[in-house]
């Protein structure tokens, strides 16, 4: 036989972890490309990450790259999974052998929300009292508020979004700093209370976005997954992952990044702080939107030229002591 025309196309299994955005995440994929396919079939499995099983260590310090993806990747080079959803942000610039980015989805606000505990409901970042208990666990978020906002105190805070909602509620905090895309992907627009503007902080690489990841030599996931493709959010995507790529950064350092497109060209604005808030070093780089990677390149040695590297160096060594 050499023809399998009449064979049944095979199921498609979708790797997910079990946390709550993650689901609405995979199912949204899974949804997209039952509209895209609907004579094909297209299954959802869940596993759990190292990530989701250790909370009671501050994410900087488990330092893992690929802790919420390892176990997906696994299930794929194992052949149990085929294709895996993740938020770009938590996916490694550097994918393990015959693993590829197959696709990367249309981008959502990428920007850092403000959520505040009841008692501060009239007030903006820049209006929070001094001392104000300010809840995150991404040193990219520490460094720059830091920056701009000395007076006041940070606080780690850990577990999935309804525990750390519920920790602020709770009085542990004046407010936290969460994603604004996984607060509306949980139906949660409404605790915004304020989008941070990007002179303030500068969001993560990859933010806003799901990345789906697949085998390299699957030419048949690749061709599925092509439909669920936004080209605009890829060119960004490949320019936000190559410098931070170029800077050796996981997602715990102090990297952040903001892009636009306008026409054909693609405008990058990259930043590297401290962890104390003393130094922060940004440029900002424009070219097309064909150059992307370029681009990111471009900006991480810029900031490099700047003193980038001292910077995380010294992170770096900081994080292995503590
Ligand atoms: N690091 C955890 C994480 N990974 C993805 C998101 C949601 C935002 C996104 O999809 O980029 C979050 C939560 C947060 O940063 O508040």
């Amino acid at each position: 036989m050499t023809s399998n025309v009449s064979s049944p196309a095979r199921t498609i299994r979708i790797a997910s972890r079990k946390s709550q955005l993650a689901l609405v995440q995979t199912y949204w994929v899974q949804e997209q490309l039952q509209k895209h396919f609907p004579e094909r079939q297209f299954d959802v499995e869940t596993m759990s990450t190292k990530g989701d099983k250790i909370l009671d260590v501050a994410l900087s310090k488990i330092g893992d790259k690929g802790l919420f993806t390892k176990e997906l990747e696994l299930g794929m080079i194992n052949k149990t999974a085929d294709l895996a959803v993740h938020s770009l942000k938590d996916l490694p610039t550097k994918l393990p052998d015959g693993l590829v980015l197959g696709c990367v989805t249309e981008r959502i606000n990428p920007a850092d929300a403000l959520v505040v505990h009841a008692k501060h409901k009239d007030k903006q970042i820049d209006t929070l009292p001094e001392g104000a208990v300010i809840g995150t666990s991404s040193l990219r978020r520490l460094a720059q508020l830091r920056y701009h906002f000395p007076h006041f105190e940070f606080k780690d805070v850990r577990g999935n979004l309804n525990t750390r909602l519920a920790k602020l509620d709770d009085g542990g905090y004046d407010a936290l700093i969460l994603a604004v895309a996984g607060l509306e992907r949980l139906g949660m627009r409404d605790r915004v209370q304020q989008t941070i503007p990007s002179e303030i902080s500068l969001h993560a690489v990859g933010q806003g976005a799901l990345g789906i990841e697949c085998r390299a030599d699957d030419t048949e996931v690749l061709e599925l997954l092509s439909a669920l493709e936004h080209k605009p959010t890829k060119y960004r995507a490949l320019a936000e992952r190559e410098f931070l790529r170029e800077l050796e950064g996981g997602c715990q350092v102090p990297i952040g990044a903001n892009t636009t497109i306008e026409g054909e060209t693609l405008t990058f604005t990259g930043m590297v702080a401290s962890l104390d808030g003393q130094r922060l070093i940004r440029d900002t780089v424009s070219g097309n939107v064909s150059t992307a990677e370029a681009l990111g390149r471009d900006l991480a040695d810029r900031l490099k030229g700047q003193g980038a590297q001292e910077i995380l160096a010294e992170i770096f060594a900081q994080i292995e002591r503590s």
